[in-house]
């Protein structure tokens, strides 16, 4: 914090005619044994209670949002410029009191923003999307099958590596939950070592931004180090990111949609989230076509990152751009639906992920007669938040399967930042602060706002016999 003239310099700021201690020619060490009561008066009225204030206000830091790190610094410099040899200074003292809280206010607004995770987030996002795009032009994308049968490629491995690198890098307490992890790469030696030739190539071309990052991982072991930082369990205390490296993996080898997937929640609330959708067009005011989840391209035109910051809106912007500001964005939001049975559906393509039969019958059920269009991934929550789809179900095939926080913290900020509510089948928001799965939610309902209280009935009576 850069000290003004007057506190950094006090015995040598100049005198003025609102200052005491100008007012007579005497040392100052004179005035101090010759006027004991205007000092006894400023000890009493002034220094004290502004010390208590400030004191107040750093036990207070943690409720109500002040920088806890500003303010018992605020407060050493006070004691330190203004023990009794100091005291003569009373406008310089009530400047500084102001100027400390109007940084503690410029502090606590750039906190809110989140400026620096955004950036980080937005960055991280568009390495890992180069990589992920690499791939998507192999023909063999190493892929091999976890443990629950879903499939896991060389794509997966390489950008949840490269995201944690970032992450640890900017914010090493932070905690991360991500999707992957490394036991494949650690027996399988061929398989670490191709992971690794794309991890080591890639980085984004503005050098201050690859910097931002961290620079390039150091080596194989490091980096398969790495994808195992996101083992975190989750839950409803601190600083955790939820990474989806490739989200609709299997659209990824389908060639259809696919979203690089980050979010942090800070306290089991998500703050941040940042979508990287490779295939989607850039221009938000296209609308989504019946194909838009199948054989698709990254060629030119395509390859969007939205991103949103809690209470700051929802942007999106090309996601070849890279850029230091964060704030350079288009700001998006949801279409305004005056016609429900106008309104545009778009769900999984996996009928094992979203039932297809629940959505047509509560389609029918709202006079909507355009079939919904199918795509992979959180895509769809990009796409319904700057307009170009409408309403985006998630209804629940098993009763058993926990949907997994990385496959929604993102896609849900967006959403309510672009104008949109998301809830489950209930009506219950979504709670990411329950470890790695949302336990206490079923499905996903992701509409406007004004209309979502009438999709999500429609939903429950669809749903009625099941829920
Ligand atoms: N049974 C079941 N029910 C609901 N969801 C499931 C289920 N099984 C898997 N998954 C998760 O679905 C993620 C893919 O998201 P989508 O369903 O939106 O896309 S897709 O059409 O299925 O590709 C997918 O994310 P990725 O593994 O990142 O692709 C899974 O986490
Ligand atoms: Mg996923």
């Amino acid at each position: 914090m850069p000290s003004s003239p007057a506190s950094a310099s006090p015995h040598k700021r100049p005198p003025s005619a609102s200052d005491p201690s100008s007012s007579s020619s005497s040392s100052s060490s004179d005035r101090r044994s010759s006027s004991p009561k205007p000092r006894l008066f400023l000890l009493l009225f002034l220094f004290i209670p502004a010390i208590i204030i400030l004191l107040l206000a750093s036990l207070l830091a943690p409720i109500t949002g002040v920088t806890t790190a500003l303010l018992p610094l605020s407060v050493t410099r006070l004691v330190h410029h203004h023990h009794p040899g100091h005291l003569s200074s009373s406008s310089s003292f009530l400047r500084q009191t102001r100027r400390l809280f109007s940084l503690h206010t410029t502090a606590t607004m750039r906190r809110d923003k989140y400026e620096k995770e955004l950036l980080v987030a937005q960055l991280a996002v568009q390495r890992a999307a180069i990589l992920t795009k690499r791939v998507f032009h192999e023909k063999a994308k190493g892929t091999v099958d976890k443990n629950d049968k879903s499939p896991v490629t060389i794509g997966d491995f390489g950008a949840q590596a490269l995201i944690i690198a970032a992450l640890q890098h900017n914010f090493p307490d932070d905690a991360i939950v991500a999707e992957e992890e490394s036991a494949k790469l650690r027996e399988d030696e061929k398989l670490r070592s191709t992971v690794w030739e794309l991890v080591k190539d890639t980085k984004l071309d503005n050098p201050d931004a690859e910097a931002l990052l961290g620079g390039p991982i150091r080596d194989a072991d490091a980096m398969v180090e790495l994808i195992d930082k996101g083992n975190s369990p989750g839950g409803a205390q601190g600083r955790i990111w939820a990474i989806d490296p490739i989200d609709g993996t299997k659209g990824f080898l389908r060639g259809g949609q696919y979203a690089v997937c980050l979010a942090l929640m800070v306290d089991g609330d998500v703050k941040v989230g940042a979508l990287g959708c490779p295939n989607l067009p850039v221009d938000d005011a296209a609308r989504l076509t019946a194909g838009i989840g199948e054989n698709q391209t990254d060629d030119d035109g395509h390859g969007v990152l939205f991103s949103a910051v809690l209470g700051h809106g929802a942007t999106s912007r090309p996601l070849a751009t890279v850029s230091l500001d964060p704030e350079l964005g288009t700001p998006i939001s949801m279409r305004a639906i005056d016609d429900l049975t106008q309104a545009n559906f778009c769900e999984s393509v996996e009928a094992g992920h979203s039932s297809h039969g629940d959505q047509a019958a509560i389609s029918h059920k709202l006079g909507i007669t355009a079939p919904s269009v199918r795509m992979d991934s959180q895509a769809k929550y990009g796409s319904i938040a700057r307009g170009a789809g409408d309403i985006y179900l998630r209804l629940p095939v098993s009763a058993t399967y926990q949907e997994k926080i990385w496959d929604h913290a993102a896609g849900d900020l967006i959403v309510r930042e672009a104008g949109g509510q998301v809830t489950d089948v209930h009506g219950k928001r979504l709670d990411f602060s329950v470890g790695r799965t949302l336990a206490n939610n079923k499905g996903v309902v992701a509409a406007p706002l004004a209309v979502h209280a009438k999709v999500l009935e429609a939903v429950q009576e669809v749903l009625s016999a099941k829920l």
